[in-house]
């Protein structure tokens, strides 16, 4: 199969953890002779130095043409305090190619259960959690919003907005992911306050009359954010909009260990998908190759999976991921007090090695 995939970098650790998830793409490509054909475009920080811009018109036509995306990360006090940041970028190209649902698997290796912050009984059968965060509207793109001074005092405002057929879209997606699981569903909103959330949660009950087979729960985002550390495997999949999602994921990843672990991918209705770690730039430990690259392994993992139906090779790749945990190897961010942590780059290529075997 012929594989045409843009690569987006970014900004900080992006350029190191997409060195190693594209060494392990080639390795599976050549091993199931797959043509793979890769091109690089700028996004974020590295694109408003190089354009003025972070989403160049040619990095958006480039994706629109690719049969997937994958994206390191952007981001970095570099830019901090431009009007226009590297974020917007980000959320400029999931919206030009309608990736309204952000699937976020959490899923704790079992050879990680070391590195896992909960107690050893909270997590002894392991955290399965699959997050279903809606990605193009919420308070992250709801209008009005901006900087102004009202009453004399600075003042700034963003909208949370969702109109029913974005929140339906969202809900059927996440229950057909629960009919492919365990069948249950936890709708996680602010509806005890926010009249978008009451909207929420009015039409994801709707949606639920389409799909009796599957569970569904309510919980309010605190009492969520709360529940997921006290007992995380209460959940099956968790839906909930822009900005709840974003939170809960962190929270959900470093509960798996670390959040250098945890992939994503981000979908649109039958057009190109695009595969990301959850993490950011680390700007912390950018260029020190500290960086676990596993996120974005296991993203590019989940882009066989979900752009080109290769589930085989998405399977021998999280197969290898997991040979190299159980073997001992780790990097800092998963290593246990007196472990010597390996290098990111050390890290992909003994996954690369393990799919070489
Ligand atoms: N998808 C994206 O491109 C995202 C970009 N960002 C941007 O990234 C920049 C930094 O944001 P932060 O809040 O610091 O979040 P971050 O996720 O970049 O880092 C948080 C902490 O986790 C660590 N970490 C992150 N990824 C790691 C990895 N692969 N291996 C080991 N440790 C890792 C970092 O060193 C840091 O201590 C900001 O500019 C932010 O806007 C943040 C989140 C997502
Ligand atoms: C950097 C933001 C635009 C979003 C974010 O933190 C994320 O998608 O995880
Ligand atoms: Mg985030």
């Amino acid at each position: 199969m012929k594989l045409n995939i843009v690569l987006l970098p970014g900004d900080g650790i992006g350029p190191e953890i997409t060195k190693q998830a594209v060494a392990v793409l080639e390795t599976v490509a050549q091993k199931f002779g797959h043509e793979l054909h890769c091109t690089e475009h700028l996004i974020g920080g590295c694109a408003i130095d190089a354009t003025g811009h972070p989403l160049p018109q040619d990095t958006v036509d480039a994706c629109k043409a690719a049969d997937a995306v994958f994206l390191g990360a952007v981001g970095g006090p570099k830019w901090d305090n431009l009007e226009v940041r590297p974020e917007v970028g980000l959320l400029g190209i999931r919206k030009a190619l309608g990736l309204f649902a952000n699937l976020r698997p959490a899923k704790l290796f079992p050879e990680l259960a070391g590195a896992c912050f909960l107690r050893p009984d909270i997590v002894q059968d392991g955290i399965d959690v699959m997050v279903v965060r809606e990605l193009t509207g919420g308070i992250y793109f709801g209008e009005p919003q901006g900087q102004e001074v009202r009453d004399g005092l600075r003042t700034g405002y963003n909208t949370m907005v969702y109109n029913e057929d974005e929140v339906r879209r969202i809900a059927r997606l996440a229950f057909e992911t629960a009919m492919k699981r365990d069948k249950r569903l936890c709708s996680v909103d602010k509806a005890n306050v926010l009249e978008v959330s009451r909207l929420w949660r009015t039409v994801v009950e709707e949606v639920a009359t389409e799909y009796p087979e599957v569970e569904l729960s309510h919980l309010y985002v605190d009492n969520a954010a709360m529940q997921l550390v006290r007992d995380p495997n209460q959940f099956d999949v968790i839906v909930t909009g822009n900005l709840f999602g974003d939170i809960l994921s962190d929270e959900a990843a470093v509960i798996t260990g670390s959040i250098g672990m945890l992939p994503s991918a981000s979908l649109s209705s039958g057009g190109v998908g695009l595969y990301e770690p959850i993490h950011g730039s680390a700007p912390d430990i950018a260029g020190q190759d500290k960086a676990n690259p596993l996120a974005s392994i296991l993203s590019m993992a989940m882009m066989l999976r979900y752009s080109f139906n290769l589930e085989d090779e998405a399977q021998v790749i999280e197969d290898a991921v997991q040979r190299v945990l159980r073997a001992g190897h780790r990097t800092g961010d998963i290593a246990a007090a007196g472990d010597s942590p390996l290098g990111g780059s050390k890290m992909g290529q003994l996954v690369v090695d393990e799919l070489s075997n």
